[in-house]
């Protein structure tokens, strides 16, 4: 394996990053468009996009697999594509699914796998393989012929070939596409177990729950570009929380929650509906709904329910774009 040099190693906590990065494709189309991204080490970062947003594109690129029309990409602090063999024996990736032989056992396409990888050490492959599979909870099913795997089994198995040696960096495009709810599970689960672990796993998708879920920081991409970045937590405080109350007096409930700044108010029926003010500025607190149900009581508006919904990252993709989040396919 390559030695490390120093510039390997000075990433200052960042695994993966971008400036400028473009990519035009021959036919005109530009698929990702003046990308600056910083992934911290350690995360769990979901680059969410819908379809044709430009996620695989630029995982291309960061792989070296494709070349930018412009803009730098580093990755585990070196720059990409020059660095490639140096960098990738330390970054496991699973892009569009494994390419597995189904008339191979599990174990067989593993150890075939690495013996085609010119930097895996031959000697240690048999433990290697059993603990990459052990890793993915395939000990069980590693004599099975791959071709009577599940999908999940299979996105399992690309997950052990991806981890075959020792990795800091996993790099996953959509890793539950086609599974079912439980295999989604499955591999989610196994995502986080291994980010505990201390491996940084960089995953795209186009499940807004998905990287909710899973993922500690996020990108996210619509038509090539970068929309927001940052941690999941800080997105979602930072978008507006809807406020919902049922009362038998919802035009007096408008009239209260008017006084306190809450904004687009809607009452049908019993039910009115509205957005909390925008803290001002980064360190602005957000109003306390405490104080809020304290002012309908004194008012004299019975109230039957007050709570709050959580801003999901829809409504800050939504809030962002101007646009729907397109969740076909
Ligand atoms: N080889 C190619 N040649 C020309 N255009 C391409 C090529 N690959 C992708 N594109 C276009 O570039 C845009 C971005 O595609 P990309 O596959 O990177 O998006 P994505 O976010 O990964 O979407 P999906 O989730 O559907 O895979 C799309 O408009 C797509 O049609």
């Amino acid at each position: 394996m390559a030695e490390l040099t120093a510039a390997d190693r000075s990433d200052d906590g960042t695994v993966i990053s971008t400036e400028g990065l473009t990519k035009r494709y021959r036919g005109g189309q530009l698929a990702v468009d003046a990308l600056d991204l910083a992934v911290p080490r350690g995360s769990v970062f979901g680059f969410l996009g819908p379809n044709g947003s430009g996620k695989t594109t630029t995982i291309r690129m960061l792989l070296g697999l494709i070349e930018p029309s412009g803009g730098t990409a580093r990755l585990l602090g070196s720059p990409m594509p020059q660095g490639v063999r140096r960098v990738l024996p330390r970054v496991g990736a699973l892009i569009e699914g494994p390419a597995l032989y189904g008339f191979l056992s599990g174990r067989d396409n593993l150890l075939r796998l690495d013996a085609a990888d010119p930097t895996a050490d031959p000697r240690t492959r048999t433990a290697r393989v059993g603990q990459a599979l052990e890793r993915v909870g395939l000990a069980a099913a590693a004599g099975k012929k791959a071709r009577a795997y599940s999908l999940g089994m299979k996105q399992r198995l690309g997950l052990a070939a991806a981890l075959l040696q020792p990795r800091e960096l996993l790099v996953l495009d959509e890793p539950t596409n086609g599974l079912d709810p439980q295999g989604m599970r499955e591999i989610r689960h196994l995502v986080r177990e291994l980010a505990d672990g201390g491996i940084t796993v960089f995953l795209s998708s186009h499940l807004l729950d998905e990287i909710e879920q899973v993922c500690s920081h996020t990108a996210v991409m619509n038509r090539g570009r970068l929309v927001t970045q940052g941690t999941v937590a800080e997105m979602a405080a930072g978008a507006r929380g809807r406020l919902l109350v049922t009362t038998p007096d919802p035009a007096e409930a408008v009239r209260v929650l008017k006084e306190h700044g809450v904004t687009d108010l809607t009452a049908e029926e019993d039910r009115v509906c509205g957005e909390l003010p925008v803290p001002d500025g980064p360190e602005g607190a957000p109003p306390d709904p405490a104080d809020l149900n304290a002012a309908l009581v004194r008012a004299e508006v019975r109230v039957r329910s007050f709570g709050m919904e959580r801003a999901s990252l829809e409504d800050v993709f939504v809030s962002l774009t101007g646009e729907g989040f397109d969740v076909a396919g």
